[in-house]
């Protein structure tokens, strides 16, 4: 008797399963069925970090069991792989760790990374890595190299919801150490026993690392996760121009929020009769992610043809003292752009104060205060707009600045929501209201899959907002008519088609990409064509 093993790939390394011959597998083994068992063991497990852990060892054991459950389950398995869920993971990694998964280049392979490269066993595959720091992982703060779960979870995205194939994805954790000190006294931590680098040294190590990452993988994209605000900003600059890079918190969270507000402008605007270009958007929360954003929304402006400058002027930020404004004074360098010089008076610190002043229709949260958006605050949003805007989108959950259902009841169901990490449904009035889900998941799987597919030199301005127009218009008629601002997550997959193929588009405006076979392709035939490339499951 022949035995029939199958070979599979799992982290990077060749298995071989049984794929089913007389005795080696259980009688009635019925493959269909094993996902439905494999979901059963999942449900059995209370806690979100249990389910975690089995959903990590299922990967590592059998990715295409692993792919099948996801993407069947999407709704279900995202709040476990991915935010929020995946915060605690992080926060736990070095406990719950059990084995090897992903690249790991700590500062002492400084002078040397092109050979800890080399290790990687599938050189040739590699496509797109997620790249983290630890240094600030979601909302939770430096968590060292505890800060590789987020890169995974990342990838395992880019696969259920893209169809990248496993085998091209490389999570990889830059070990520059940690100041976080309770870490450092940990026994079972997994980083080097040292504070952070300086910056000098930080960046001589970050252009090493970038050089030979695209040495190694000419065909890699690169995606800056969860690094601390102004080095999220310093190696986006620094890189940008060079390699195809682009940073997910302040690029991919701009261009879902963008493509969010969009729908939201247009309900808002509708119930108001205010014009799309008279939206006033208010930020609390003056970081990466909350900067990054305002960036993005002025493009909401450009779109309606207002001038850059004039985009500008519809934007105020709220930081940790307040209003920020040009006399304010001291401002850290990635606020001056946004900072007011229409008001000069005593600093303006109280949210209520600063609503009242700015009457803003859209309040967008980026702080990582939980419970900032008072029933007060949401109150006052509702009493001055009929659709009041508010996006609290600080992750994970618990830091929030507000809960959907405390968004709802508040401005008595009126309210345009969208967060960044998941909420339950609400029943309001007889109808049952949907969260948004502003996460930036919408976005990363489909601009990395078109600029992949594109082969793109660059990641531009142009394809992050080609992905968020596409995000914007990918809604269907039924999701219109419930007022959602983001598809439902279940159709992940075709979303990212769509956006691949506005991605891939801008490329070629652009002058970035390398695929120009691509270019003569009409976009039914293009679409086909991303759909014909992605990876599915063998199940
Ligand atoms: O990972 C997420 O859920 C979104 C994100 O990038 C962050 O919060 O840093
Ligand atoms: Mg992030």
């Amino acid at each position: 008797m022949t035995i029939i093993l199958q070979p599979y790939w799992s982290n990077g390394v060749q298995k071989l399963k049984v794929a089913g011959p007389p005795g080696l597998v259980p009688p009635a083994f019925n493959e269909s069925l094993h996902v439905e068992r494999a979901l059963d063991q999942f449900r059995s497990k209370d806690q979100p970090l249990e389910k975690y852990i089995f959903l990590s060892r299922l990967k590592n054991d059998d990715p295409d069991l692993f792919y099948k459950l996801c993407l069947e389950n999407m709704s279900e398995i995202t709040p476990i792989i991915y935010t929020p869920t995946v915060g605690d993971a992080c926060i736990q990694f070095s406990h719950i760790y059990r084995r090897p998964e992903g690249l790991w280049i700590s500062i002492m392979d400084k002078g040397n990374i092109k050979n800890v490269i080399k290790n990687w066993p599938r050189i040739d595959d590699a496509r797109i890595s997620v790249v983290t720091d630890g240094s600030r992982i979601l909302g939770l703060g430096d968590l060292g190299v505890n800060g590789m779960g987020i890169s995974i979870g990342k990838l395992s995205l880019y696969v259920a919801g893209a169809g990248i194939r496993p085998l091209s994805t490389i999570p990889i954790c830059v070990d520059v150490g940690t100041n976080n000190q309770a870490f450092l006294d940990d026994p079972f931590y997994l980083g080097l026993r040292q504070k952070r680098i300086s910056e000098p040294e930080m960046d001589e190590f970050m252009d090493e690392f970038m050089h030979e990452m695209t040495q190694a993988f000419p065909k890699m994209m690169i995606q800056f996760e969860d690094f601390s605000t102004d080095k999220a900003f310093r190696y986006l600059d620094r890189y940008r121009h060079k390699y195809p890079v682009f940073n997910d918190d302040i690029q991919g969270t701009g261009a879902v929020v963008l493509s969010g507000f969009m729908n939201a402008a247009k309900l808002s605007s509708a119930a108001s009769g205010e014009s799309l270009d008279s939206h006033r958007i208010l930020f609390f929360g003056a970081g990466s992610a909350g900067v990054g954003v305002a960036m993005q929304l002025q493009s909401f402006f450009t779109l309606q043809g207002l001038s850059v400058e004039q985009a500008r002027r519809r934007i105020w930020l709220i930081d940790s003292q307040g209003l920020v404004y040009e006399s304010r004074g001291r401002l850290a360098e990635h606020k001056k752009y946004f900072a007011r010089n229409d008001y000069s008076g005593p600093p303006m610190t109280n949210i209520l104060d600063i609503i009242d002043y700015v009457k803003p229709t859209a309040l967008l949260g980026l702080s990582t205060i939980s419970g900032a958006f008072t029933p007060e605050v949401i109150q006052l949003m509702a009493a001055i707009n009929p659709k009041p805007i508010i996006f609290p989108l600080s992750n994970p959950v618990r830091l929030s600045e507000c809960s959907f259902d405390d968004a709802v009841t508040n401005s008595n169901g009126t309210v345009l929501f969208a967060s960044g990490s998941p909420f339950p449904a609400q029943r309001h009035s007889g109808r049952v209201l949907h969260p948004g889900q502003g996460n930036n998941m919408y976005i990363f799987p489909g601009l990395g899959l078109g600029a992949i597919l594109a082969r793109a030199t660059q990641v531009t301005d142009s394809m992050v907002e080609a992905s968020s127009l596409g995000l914007a218009d990918s809604l269907t008629d039924d999701e219109r008519a419930e007022d959602l601002l983001y598809p439902r997550v279940e159709r992940i997959r075709e979303i990212s088609a769509h956006i691949a193929v506005q991605v891939i588009r801008a490329t070629q405006k652009a002058g970035v990409a390398r695929s120009p076979d691509l270019v003569s392709m009409a976009d039914p035939a293009l679409l086909a064509f991303v759909k014909r490339k992605m990876w599915n499951p063998s199940l």
